[in-house]
């Protein structure tokens, strides 16, 4: 089998590699790699040059092509390919394809089944989720392929590195304009705290902050909005919680998903507190078992404030394909009102881990 990989080298992509050499993925087949701006170098793993990702007749011979590449590679490149007559097996990263009829969403520990009635049927595109929507499934997809979901509302606090490798440096160049700000007074300890606040503050106001790639300051701070505005006051990040949730599971009557998206100064794991609304009064022990036992992933913590604060957070999660589920309990509001905190790796089963599957799916067949 011939692969072709394009934008191995960013961010999403060497996380890609890197799990693929991980798990022997490169096994059984012929990778060929690709570049939009280096063609002719060295690739990586000795195999041979770079070629031009813009090269349709290069991109031809493939029989499936990997692509961590953007969005706009997608739009200028899938069109040249299918208009070639080229019939491979196209897993791409970006956005741009997911909500397309002949499209897949792929995240295979949930959808298999999906996957599976879509490659019989000669379907080529599957794309990977968007990384909060995959990893809101990956952590409770046993309670919504049960059918016991009513409707969710998500309200989630996502890392840096969703909006890309520069804004992680400048969280941490914000971090250090900060705490340089005040360094002085913190190193005294008899210092007043109000006058430490005023100096950040005043720092956070300023312009001496570096702010070219979120906007506005995220040390010390949250952004309520994520990605562009769509309509009845949502985030496009918003609406792809209800749009790709109902189409990775194929409901036949969507399940309502809302919330609001913010982006706070983790590096690389969206956390969400979830309000679930269940069809039905369902026992907690139940639920939890639902939850533990879906996929070798997901990993039940107890409610309590040592494990939450041990194994529920960024710090605990990242590098790790481990989701935990926790602080789930049953809500005021009533027995069918659940409530639920989530982490997760976005670049893991948010964005690299969905793909490796697919091609080993791929190989399978
Ligand atoms: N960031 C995320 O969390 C997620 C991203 N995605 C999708 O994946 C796409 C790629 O995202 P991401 O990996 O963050 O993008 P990057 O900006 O890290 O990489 C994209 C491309 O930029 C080029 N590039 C230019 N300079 C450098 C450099 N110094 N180091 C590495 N690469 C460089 C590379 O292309 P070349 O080698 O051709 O020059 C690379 O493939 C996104 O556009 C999105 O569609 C999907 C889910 C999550
Ligand atoms: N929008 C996500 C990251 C991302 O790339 O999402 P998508 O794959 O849906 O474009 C975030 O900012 O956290």
């Amino acid at each position: 089998m011939k692969v072709g990989l394009v934008g191995w080298r960013g961010m999403v992509g060497s996380v890609l590699l890197q799990r693929m050499q991980e798990e022997n993925d490169f096994a059984g087949i012929e990778p060929v790699f690709f570049t939009t701006s280096q063609a002719g170098q060295p690739a990586p793993m000795n195999a041979g040059t770079l070629k031009d990702a813009s090269d349709i007749s290069e991109l031809k011979k493939l029989d499936v092509i990997i692509t961590c590449q953007g969005g706009d590679y997608t739009k200028a490149v899938r069109p040249q390919l299918a208009q070639a007559g080229w019939k491979g097996y196209w897993i791409d990263a970006a956005s741009t394809l997911r909500m397309e009829n002949d499209a897949v969403i792929i995240l295979d520990p949930v959808n298999r089944n999906v996957i599976d009635a879509a490659l019989d049927k000669g379907i080529k595109d599957y794309i990977g989720g968007n990384c909060t929507v995959s990893l809101m499934l990956m952590g409770l997809g046993g309670l919504f392929r049960s059918g016991l979901v009513e409707w969710v509302s998500s309200m989630t606090y996502q890392a840096a590195s969703g909006a890309g490798a520069p804004n992680m440096r400048e969280l941490l160049s914000q971090m250090g304009v900060l705490q340089n700000s005040v360094a002085d007074l913190l190193a005294q300890p008899s210092s007043a705290i109000l006058e430490i606040d005023r100096k950040v503050t005043a720092t956070l106001r300023s312009d001496v902050l570096p702010t070219k790639e979120f906007g506005f300051p995220l040390a010390g701070n949250v952004l309520p909005w994520i990605d562009r505005e769509v309509e009845d006051g949502q985030s496009r990040e918003e609406w792809k919680g209800y749009a790709e949730t109902n189409k990775i599971l194929g409901t036949k009557s969507p399940i309502p998903v809302d919330g609001i998206c913010v982006r706070v100064g983790a590096m690389r794991c969206h956390s969400q507190a979830l309000t679930i609304k269940l069809v039905k009064d369902v026992p907690i022990a139940d639920i939890e078992q639902i939850i533990a036992n879906d996929n070798q992933w997901a990993k039940l913590v107890p409610n309590t404030k040592a494990a939450s604060l041990e194994g529920l957070t960024p710090a605990a999660v990242s590098g790790s394909l481990t989701v935990p589920v926790g602080r789930v309990r049953k809500m005021k509001m009533g027995p069918e009102y659940l409530s639920a905190f989530t982490c997760g790796d976005q670049l893991l089963w948010g964005a690299a881990e969905p793909l490796r599957r697919m091609l080993q799916i791929l190989k399978e067949r």
